[in-house]
């Protein structure tokens, strides 16, 4: 079942978003462990990770089986995990360092090797977990099937580090692949692909702050109906999208009926043009016949 959810029954705050993701990453951490005994779950880096914040505070934290978390990484950028600009080390110092996941079910890169065997390595590790059953297997598309994908969103539309102008976003076959011209630095990146994306049971757009709004205005306002598409307009899961935005994000929505205004804009010029043409051409007509009638 395909649904996208963007139940917004009021604008929320950026504290508020933190609240409700929290209560939703709960939920289906539950309904998992319940119905298979594990949760597999894969983080973005960037704003993501502070958003997740209430998860870890009590007493939202006891609500949850950390040990039955298997954690992976949507996209990562090639540098040592110890790095300020690691997305491993961001997600560690923000939320795993603060809940008891076992070691062995966290799958960080291995950043010793170069920028294309990083991304084999790790689609060569997820083709282990696929067939040991840590991870499922989507039926429909024969990719990797996550419980969950959390996704953030940049301001140009990227998610993951599948950028706007980048061919890797059109990538049908690998389940891991590279980027070495990240439009936003630092410029090597690994990152899972659409068909992996798309074939998870949920995903989560996790979007806040005023920098991405009007990304969210193009999205939500043009969904199915944009002739090139944004990178985040092509996330599509097998299972349910839900989105989580805070009213800065969605502060550009209430323009969505710009076209009115333009129409507007666009008939006063008509009119301009006409009122304009009479007032040219009227004299001109005038001494024209004046001076047919004078012959
Ligand atoms: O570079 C990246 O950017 C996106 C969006 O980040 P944000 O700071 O605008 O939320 C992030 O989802 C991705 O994991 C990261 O590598």
């Amino acid at each position: 079942m395909r649904t996208n959810n963007v139940i917004q029954k009021k604008l929320l705050s950026e504290e508020e978003v933190s609240v409700e993701l929290a209560q939703y990453v709960i939920y289906l951490s539950d309904k998992c462990i319940k119905a298979k005994d594990s949760f597999t779950v894969v983080l973005s880096g960037g704003t993501l990770i502070h958003t997740m914040r209430k998860l870890v505070e009590k007493p939202n934290a006891d609500c949850v089986d950390w040990s039955k978390w298997f954690v992976f990484w949507l996209d990562e950028r090639v540098v040592s995990l110890e790095d300020p600009d690691s997305n491993y080390k961001l997600a560690y110092d923000g939320f795993l360092s603060k809940v008891p996941i076992p070691d062995g079910n966290i799958f960080a890169i291995d950043d010793e090797l170069s920028t294309e065997e990083a991304a084999e390595e790790y689609e060569a590790r997820l083709r282990v977990l696929v067939d040991n059953r840590t991870i499922g297997l989507s039926s429909c598309t024969g990719f990797p099937k996550f419980d969950l994908v959390l996704l953030g969103m940049g301001p140009d539309g990227h998610v993951a580090s599948l950028f706007p102008w980048l061919y890797q976003r059109y990538e049908e076959e690998r389940w891991v692949t590279f980027v070495k011209d990240s439009p936003k630095p630092p410029s090597s990146r690994i990152t899972m692909t659409f068909p992996v994306i798309n074939s998870s049971s949920e995903c989560a757009l996790v979007v806040t702050g005023k920098q991405v709004a009007y990304a969210v205005k193009v999205a939500l306002a043009s969904r199915e109906s944009n002739f090139i598409p944004l990178p985040v307009e092509m996330v599509y899961p097998e299972g349910n999208l839900t989105w989580f935005l805070d009213k800065d994000a969605l502060s550009q929505l209430s323009n969505i009926n710009d076209h009115s205004y333009n129409s507007l804009f666009l008939g006063l010029g008509f009119l301009v043009l006409i009122i304009t043409c009479l007032l040219y051409y009227f004299p001109c007509i005038h001494i024209f016949l004046a001076l047919l009638k004078q012959q």
